[in-house]
């Protein structure tokens, strides 16, 4: 048996105490990043990122239509184009999120669980919202100074944008008034496609409105699903939607034309105008099982994979557009 000093013994319990409250700091630390990155995730999927396909094409979709016109797109502004048009996208995903809660039409079984889950509080859902909105208007800044067009045009296309993204459950909330259907035609569609083609060109146009349509439509086709679920939970919350207003028949019937009539667009393009607007025909198999799914009324997951085959047809569309030879494409 050894004796030690009592230094040494001090030393020795002062080791231990030291090693004891490291291992604390350290499982301390890790508690605290192993939160933060939980926290991150949340806000993520909050954002319900699977639905950014709807945004992200039409501004390819307008960059290319600038690239066939002009000749050339500047890759900075379209970055910044597409900043712009996701976060007022994810601004509005978060509106809708909080409104939907606080009006009591999400529940346990929906979709978007992030506040009846109390995975993210009401306030952290407005400051996300508030911080995305206040990018999307730095970027729309930022892209005053990139492009040549003019102020009035830019301001209207993108604050055109962002009051939709806001009132389609905020304010007057559109959506609760069937009218949700119209908003996400016109902001998805159109409006994103000519603001991602005129901060490339500078002057505002029709023919982006116009190759606009077959997106659009598919993108109203996810929307249309997504109102189809959730028609017996929105009806028991009091709000209207077109698929409640035509009922379960008449939402299979417009479900079907708004997934195939893109494909009818893109055939004639292909035979009269060129081959190469064929390539979104590419997608048709996605599309078979997607009417089956809805015909058999399994609407889970519906959302998300429309959301899928918007992704690969907004894709094949623009490159069909890019690879067309110089004239062949309608000019109107
Ligand atoms: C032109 C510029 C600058 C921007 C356009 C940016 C866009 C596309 C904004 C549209 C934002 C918008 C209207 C978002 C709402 C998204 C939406 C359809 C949410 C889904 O709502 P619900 O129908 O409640 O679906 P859930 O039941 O899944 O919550
Ligand atoms: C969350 C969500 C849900 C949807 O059903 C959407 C449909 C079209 C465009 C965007 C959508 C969206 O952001």
């Amino acid at each position: 048996m050894t004796i030690q000093p009592p230094s040494a013994m001090h030393s020795g319990l002062n080791d231990i105490v030291r090693n004891h409250t490291s291992d604390q700091q350290r499982s301390g630390m890790a508690r605290v990043s192993s939160d933060m990155r939980n926290k991150c995730a949340a806000y993520v999927l909050a954002l319900r990122p699977w639905s950014f396909s709807a945004s992200l094409t039409p501004v390819a979709l307008g960059s290319a239509l600038a690239y066939k016109l002009e000749g050339s797109v500047d890759l900075v502004i379209l970055m910044v184009c597409a900043i712009a048009v996701l976060v007022v996208h994810g601004a509005g995903n978060l509106v809708n999120t909080y409104y939907d809660f606080s009006k009591g039409i999400d529940h346990k079984k929906s979709d978007d669980r992030t506040l009846v889950d109390e995975i993210l509080a009401p306030q952290d859902v407005v400051m996300f919202g508030a911080l995305l909105y206040s990018l999307g208007c730095l970027c729309a800044t930022l892209l005053y100074f990139l492009s040549t067009l003019r102020m009035e045009h830019l301001a209207l296309i993108y604050f055109g944008g962002l009051s939709s993204s806001f009132l389609y459950t905020g304010g007057i909330g559109l959506k609760y008034v069937a009218l949700g259907d119209v908003v996400i035609l016109i902001t998805f569609g159109p409006l994103a496609v000519m603001f991602a083609h005129a901060v490339q060109v500078g002057y505002l146009s029709v023919l982006p409105l116009v190759y606009a349509v077959p997106l659009a439509l598919n993108t109203e086709a996810i929307l249309h699903s997504n109102n189809t679920r959730d028609m017996d939970s929105d009806k028991q919350a009091g709000i209207v939607t077109l698929a409640i207003l035509i009922g379960p028949t008449l939402s299979y019937i417009l479900f079907n034309l708004l997934l195939f009539f893109p494909y009818v667009l893109f055939c004639i393009l292909a035979t009269h105008y060129t081959i190469s607007m064929a390539l979104p025909l590419l997608t048709l198999p996605m599309a078979f099982p997607l009417e089956r799914q809805f015909r058999s009324q399994c609407y889970s997951k519906i959302p998300q994979k429309t959301a899928k085959l918007n992704l690969l047809m907004g894709l094949f569309y623009v490159f069909g557009i890019i690879l067309a030879p110089q004239g062949s494409l309608p000019l109107l």
